[in-house]
């Protein structure tokens, strides 16, 4: 709807005294930086110049008092800096993004009725709220609500009201380009060109046109377990960082800081892709991880540790083999939550059942007998993970040395015994106390070799005894190679080597000893490509994070690794069953423009994905008649895409030894600037990249041309959700090479939805 010259003017006049009251804001906040920063130094300088040292271990009070105390007036004023700083940085995200929506809301029984202007931040002018924050309750209609009758949830409770103007604008450089009125869904012009754009290195933030759908997972109540099934480019990625965002803000009050929350994700290129949404949308960036990484962290550093894509693509390359048989039931076996029950059962055994402990001797003294350390383990420190009584215990002998005097007594005994021996000749006590020290550091050594405990030792113990594994296992089906799989487990352990599916159990282990600390810390946790996990990675995930809510974001359709995939989300949610859980599931999806999304989709027959999404080319399956040619086409495709102004494109293939070999092919060719992604890369980098399948996902790119869509390449029935997924990173061409017939994963698509 057109918009009369009289709004264009009020608007305008709006805007600019918004320009005027950040640029004011952005001088005083400039200026009190300045000066705290200013008095900081001074402070700093002061206490230089005046020398406030405390001489090397002096006692004297009142040094100790004036350099604690400078300290903390220094520590103040850059407390004070950073927030300035804060301040300063989130202004200018404001001037470059200043609002993108408003409502006027009617509340019901008061008389005026308020417009609500809604942008990345917020913006207070006196009294005046000249834009509220998108997560603020009231702007959650602006998504949830169209004209009429609308309601938000504050903390003052449930208000009720009418929308009676939804507009939207596209500002930039401190004017309006354009704003019209809508009584439409946000999926209309503003959402339908931010899909048109090409993808950026790093992937944006989507708080001009979040989707209803999308907005009640955002702000979503249930602070204790949500799981959310949603399909290839559903916004599940941008979900979850958003919703970090509302949850950084709905708690901001009660302490919650960005190092509270934790997302995992699938790998550093993609940590490295999703970075900077949570910097563009005004908050510090949350920590990042992978699994593999936690991992790596976690446990000892003498382990040879396997990695997912080692295990990916050795399920890629091995097929039919014996050892691909053992490799894939020892991958399901060892996710499951069977096996999780058989670790368990089996340190409660350790704890309850095995020690018995023999009387501790230093020289001729008895320090603690068999008995009492019974005791202390089962008794006094029962209650605790094993480590924690092996600690404790420590303690107990330690104390035991000091009450039984076995210093002095061991003293005299050494200097008598010196003497009586002529050889030696000393002066002083130094060589007595030098040989007792020796002695106590062999002696502690033992004790501690004696109550400690390694999870590779404990794992090991369990998998190299059949007796003691079946004891455990009883009444738990086994698959039909157990033998098989428990020898190749020790085989490897005992070379220090761990393989993928035996981490999990290696860091339950680890922390049901009490080797790994609880990140109580973390409040919330991100779990994204959800798919990917174990439901004993759950059960990891529950145990170390006690005190987090979780938002678990995924896709059943993209579970690339057949033999390790959580299947069904209920069954998270009863690993959760302490919390409460919702589970929401998204139907809608953004990425790829209509031609794709309808083509992939029956790939997996998958008929309840709705596409939101632009009109674009037909996906094109590519025939070729050798190697060369395959490679002589996929060039001249490149040279098209990237001439119709598409700026990222990727070439598939299965697997990374085939992508390093067409790396090569194309890094000798003139004109193509080409990048591999490798799994040890960090850095995500747009243009034109080679990547293996299972490096591909959660990415996308402006083309994507899949390097070996033939039928022998893609023909187990395993990999078709491989297929589906790497399909679904294109968002405007997707091209399909293959030789003499393409994979059966196409067969069932009619012929009109691709060229
Ligand atoms: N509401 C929205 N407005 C604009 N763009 C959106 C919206 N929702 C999603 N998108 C875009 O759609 C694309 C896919 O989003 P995202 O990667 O978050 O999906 P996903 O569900 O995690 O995908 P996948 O499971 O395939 O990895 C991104 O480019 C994202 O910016």
């Amino acid at each position: 709807m057109e918009l009369s010259n009289k709004e264009w003017e009020i608007e305008e006049n709006r805007l600019e005294r918004i320009n005027g009251v950040i640029k004011n804001q952005l001088n005083d906040s400039e200026n009190s930086r300045k000066k705290v920063f200013n008095q900081g130094m001074q402070i700093g300088r002061d206490f230089w110049d005046n020398d406030i040292t405390v001489p090397e271990n002096s006692f004297d009070l009142k040094a100790i008092v004036d350099i604690t105390q400078n300290l903390q007036a220094v520590k103040k004023e850059q407390q004070k800096v950073e927030i300035t700083s804060n301040a300063i940085r989130k202004l200018k995200l404001l001037q470059d993004n200043l609002y993108f929506g408003r409502i006027d809301f009617q509340e019901c029984g008061i008389d005026e009725k308020e417009s609500i202007y809604i942008g990345g931040g917020t913006l207070i002018d006196k009294l005046d709220i000249l834009i509220y924050d998108w997560r603020s309750p009231v702007c959650g209609m602006f998504y949830e609500h169209e004209m009429g009758e609308a309601d938000y949830e504050c903390p003052e409770g449930q208000i009720e009201g009418e929308i009676t103007l939804k507009r939207q604008y596209s500002i930039s450089d401190g004017k309006i380009k354009y704003m019209f009125n809508t009584d439409l869904k946000i999926d209309d012009d503003i959402l339908q060109k931010s899909l048109s754009n090409n993808c950026d290195e790093n992937m944006r933030t989507i708080i001009k046109s979040i989707q209803k759908e999308q907005n009640r997972v955002i702000r979503n109540k249930n602070e204790d377990v949500l799981i959310v099934q949603g399909p290839a480019g559903s916004g599940k990625t941008s979900i979850a960082l958003h919703r970090a965002a509302y949850v950084l803000y709905k708690y901001r009050e009660r302490g919650l800081k960005s190092d509270n929350i934790v997302i995992f994700s699938p790998n550093e290129i993609f940590n490295d892709y999703i970075s900077e949404v949570l910097p563009e949308l005004g908050e510090n960036k949350i920590s990042q991880t992978t699994f593999m990484e936690y991992a790596m962290d976690s446990l000892r550093r003498n382990l040879s540790i396997e990695d997912g894509y080692e295990q990916m693509e050795q399920i890629l390359s091995g097929k039919g083999s014996q050892s691909y048989k053992l490799r894939r039931e020892s991958i399901m076996f060892k996710g499951n939550l069977e096996y999780q029950r058989i670790i368990r059962r089996y340190i409660k055994y350790l704890e309850e059942n095995t020690m018995n402990f023999k009387d501790i001797w230093f020289k001729e003294w008895l320090i603690i007998t068999g008995e009492e350390l019974n005791d202390l383990y089962y008794n006094t420190y029962g209650k605790w993970p094993i480590k924690h009584r092996y600690k404790e215990m420590i303690k107990d002998i330690e104390c035991r040395i000091d009450q039984k005097n076995i210093k002095k007594l061991r003293l005299e005994q050494i200097e008598k015994e010196l003497d009586e021996d002529n050889q030696y000749c000393y002066e002083g006590n130094d060589l007595i106390k030098d040989v007792f020290n020796r002695e106590m550091v062999t002696f502690r050594n033992y004790i501690k070799s004696l109550l400690s405990i390694n999870e590779v030792q404990v794992y090991k113990k369990l998998v190299g005894d059949k007796v003691l594994f079946n004891k455990m296992a009883s009444g738990i089906e086994l698959p039909g190679n157990i033998i098989d799989i428990l020898r190749s487990t020790f085989k490897n352990l005992n070379n220090n080597r761990v393989i993928f599916e035996d981490i999990t159990p290696l860091l339950y282990i680890k922390h049901s000893l009490g080797n790994i600390r609880n990140m109580t810390h973390i409040k919330y946790v991100i779990i994204d490509e959800a798919q990917d996990y174990s439901p004993f990675q759950y059960k990891l995930f529950k145990q170390l994070f006690p005190k987090a809510g979780f938002t678990i974001l995924g896709d059943i359709n993209q579970s690339i690794n057949p033999y390790v995939n959580t299947l069904d989300y209920n069954i998270i949610a009863n690993i959760f069953n302490n919390k409460s859980s919702n589970i929401i599931e998204l139907h809608k999806s953004y990425r790829s423009t209509k031609e794709i999304s309808e083509f992939t989709k029956r790939i997996i027959n998958n008929e309840k994905i709705i596409n939101v999404s632009r009109v674009g080319e037909k996906p094109r399956l590519i025939e070729v008649s050798d190697y060369e040619d395959r490679i002589k086409k996929i060039k001249v495709d490149i040279e098209s895409m990237v001439k119709s102004g598409l700026e990222s494109i990727a070439i598939i293939c299965r697997t990374a030894s085939t992508a390093s070999k067409v790396y090569r092919d194309f890094k000798g060719i003139e004109g193509i600037d080409i990048n591999l992604i490798k799994k040890e890369d960090e850095k995500f980098k747009s243009g034109i990249n080679i990547a293996p399948s299972y490096l591909s996902k959660g990415l996308e790119f402006d083309g994507v041309i899949i390097f070996d869509g033939d039928k022998h390449v893609y023909s187990n029935e395993e990999e078709r959700l491989l297929f589906y997924t790497i399909c679904t990173r294109a968002l405007h061409r997707l091209s399909i090479y293959y030789k003499e017939n393409p994979t059966k994963f196409i067969d069932a698509i009619d012929d009109e939805l691709f060229i």
